[in-house]
């Protein structure tokens, strides 16, 4: 039986003085699971030594902003975006598109988006009150991504495009008003059509007062939303911040030509023009690459392990840089920049984890620069000798899942001693890890990071549910077989 993601197991006091942001924690029943289970024969890698590259697929973030820029009032009424990520995550953004008149054909990881297209309404879901849907109202369902849930209504605020927005059963729990809220202040016209704060949320008016906002949260999705609908609306805002999380928006509106100033704690942006060009190239995940290149010092023998192309933003290294400032030898390459102003690069991994004793995130930008990433980097703590604090990370409760404690549950079912304190992860080194059965609580990130520890215990690990990878990484099990693993899908279940 899978364990409870709501055990809390403290195991070591939080650092003093870390204060506890109080935000509402999400509280709902996860769906029952739809994916195969992903069964991982651990040891050692299937294969010795040499050098070896993988690619990884499209970052998921760039995708999404670089569909979205086909929305912004000017754009070309044909453009491409090359080397899109292709999960469930960035393809729940196309039907909600194609309702707006917006179609999205793929070849390959190209995209080309035609604004001119017939919409294609959505089938609707129930509504959450039971009453019924506004009529000749746009109804766009964005499944489970709360990214492409924010961005696009911040860019339909900015568009004063009328629409609802809605999600599945999990993202209608996850808060829409870090960005809602904002979009008021600006003049929007938005409600919630069911519980306050949350999904669905219907789009009824544009922003039009110029001003500043201020953000409760990290969550750049948020600060994204703010300024899309700045951008698609030319009006000036200032948006403060409270941390620096990642930063594509920011970097594609500017590499548009449009007149934004960032400073420490805020990003101003003048009402002036910009210019969507016909082709946006999105560089390589390094929240995806961060998988193989895991498996690569979890397996600790074999030569280098390169990951070419990958987005080298320093908002999104977090963790290479922590594992880097551990001991453990990565390095970046054959640096260059992408079109949508993304620094990109070769990520270089050798040799393992035999210098790290453990590794410690204390401060709220190094979190946010690894937020998809703490799944993983508590798998691989929990490898260590030393005891490791996972710290500043409130936010990750209100992800598709609370990720604390399903972090904690998914690393616990491996044997290791890991609890939730206060706003962080406190994971004990030092204790023998075995495979057997361990649960993915649905959610994809959990799902890669068991498996990929997997791939270095003996024995037979199955990950429930793991199939799930497609959310974000459909061929991560090829990937991580390039890497040396033996990790297949279950399909008989
Ligand atoms: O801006 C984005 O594309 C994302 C921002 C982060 O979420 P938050 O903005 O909620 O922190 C991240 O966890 C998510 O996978 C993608
Ligand atoms: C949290 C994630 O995405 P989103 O917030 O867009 O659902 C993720 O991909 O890990």
């Amino acid at each position: 039986m899978c364990p409870s993601p709501n055990t809390t197991v403290p195991v070591a006091p939080p650092p003093p003085g870390r204060g506890v942001p109080v935000l509402e924690i999400q509280e709902f029943a996860m769906p029952a699971t739809a994916a195969a289970d992903l069964v991982v024969d651990g040891g050692r890698a299937r294969r010795g030594s040499g050098r070896i590259e993988v690619t990884v697929p499209g970052d998921k973030s760039v995708s999404h902003r670089a569909l979205l820029a086909a929305l912004l009032p000017g754009a070309p009424a044909v453009s491409t975006v090359r080397n899109a990520n292709l999960g469930g995550a960035v393809r729940a953004l196309l039907p909600a598109m194609a309702a707006l008149g917006v179609e999205v054909t793929a070849q390959d990881r190209t995209l080309t988006v035609r604004r001119t297209a017939t919409p294609v309404p959505q089938p609707t879901r129930s509504h959450p009150t039971g009453g019924g849907w506004p009529r000749d109202i746009p109804y766009l369902q964005t499944e489970g991504s709360s990214a492409a849930a924010r961005l696009l209504i911040g860019v339909l605020a900015g568009s004063g495009t009328t629409a609802i927005v809605d999600g599945d059963d999990v993202l209608r729990h996850r808060p829409m008003d870090w960005l809602v809220e904002p979009l008021v202040e600006l003049g929007a016209r938005l409600s919630y059509l069911g519980a306050p704060g949350r999904l669905p949320v219907l789009v009824g008016g544009p922003v039009h007062r110029p001003g500043t906002v201020e953000l409760c949260v990290g969550s750049a999705q948020a600060r994204s939303g703010v300024l899309l609908a700045a951008v698609a609306a030319g009006l000036p805002v200032t948006v403060r911040h409270s941390v620096r999380s990642r930063d594509h928006t920011e970097r594609m509106l500017a590499a548009f030509g449009a007149g934004l100033t960032a400073d420490d704690g805020q990003v101003a942006y003048d009402g002036g023009p910009y210019t969507v060009p016909p082709v946006i190239e999105v560089p390589a995940d390094p929240s995806l690459a961060a998988y193989p290149v895991a498996a690569r010092l979890l397996y600790g023998t074999g030569g280098e392990l390169r990951v070419p192309y990958v987005c080298l933003n320093p908002t999104r290294l977090g963790f290479f840089e922590v594992l880097r400032a551990a001991g453990a030898d990565i390095d970046y390459q054959d640096r260059g920049t992408t079109s949508a102003g993304e620094p990109v690069g070769t990520i270089v991994v050798d040799g393992g984890l035999d210098s790290v004793r453990a590794v410690r995130v204390d401060d709220p930008a190094l979190l946010h620069a690894l937020i998809d990433e703490v799944p993983l980097l508590a798998a691989v703590a929990a490898t260590l000798p030393g005891d490791s604090w996972i710290g500043c990370a409130e936010e990750l409760r209100f992800k598709e899942t609370d990720r604390l404690a399903t972090t904690a549950g998914m690393v616990r079912a491996f044997g290791a001693t890991v609890g939730t304190v206060g706003d962080g992860l406190a994971v004990h080194g030092g204790t023998v890890l075995r495979a057997g059965r361990v649960p993915a609580f649905e959610d994809h990130r959990i799902a890669m990071a068991a498996a990929t520890l997997a791939m270095s215990l003996p024995g037979r690990t199955t990950v429930s549910g793991g199939a799930c990878h497609r959310t974000s990484f459909p061929d991560f099990a090829e990937v991580q077989r390039a890497v040396g693993a033996r990790v297949c899908e279950d399909t008989d279940r």
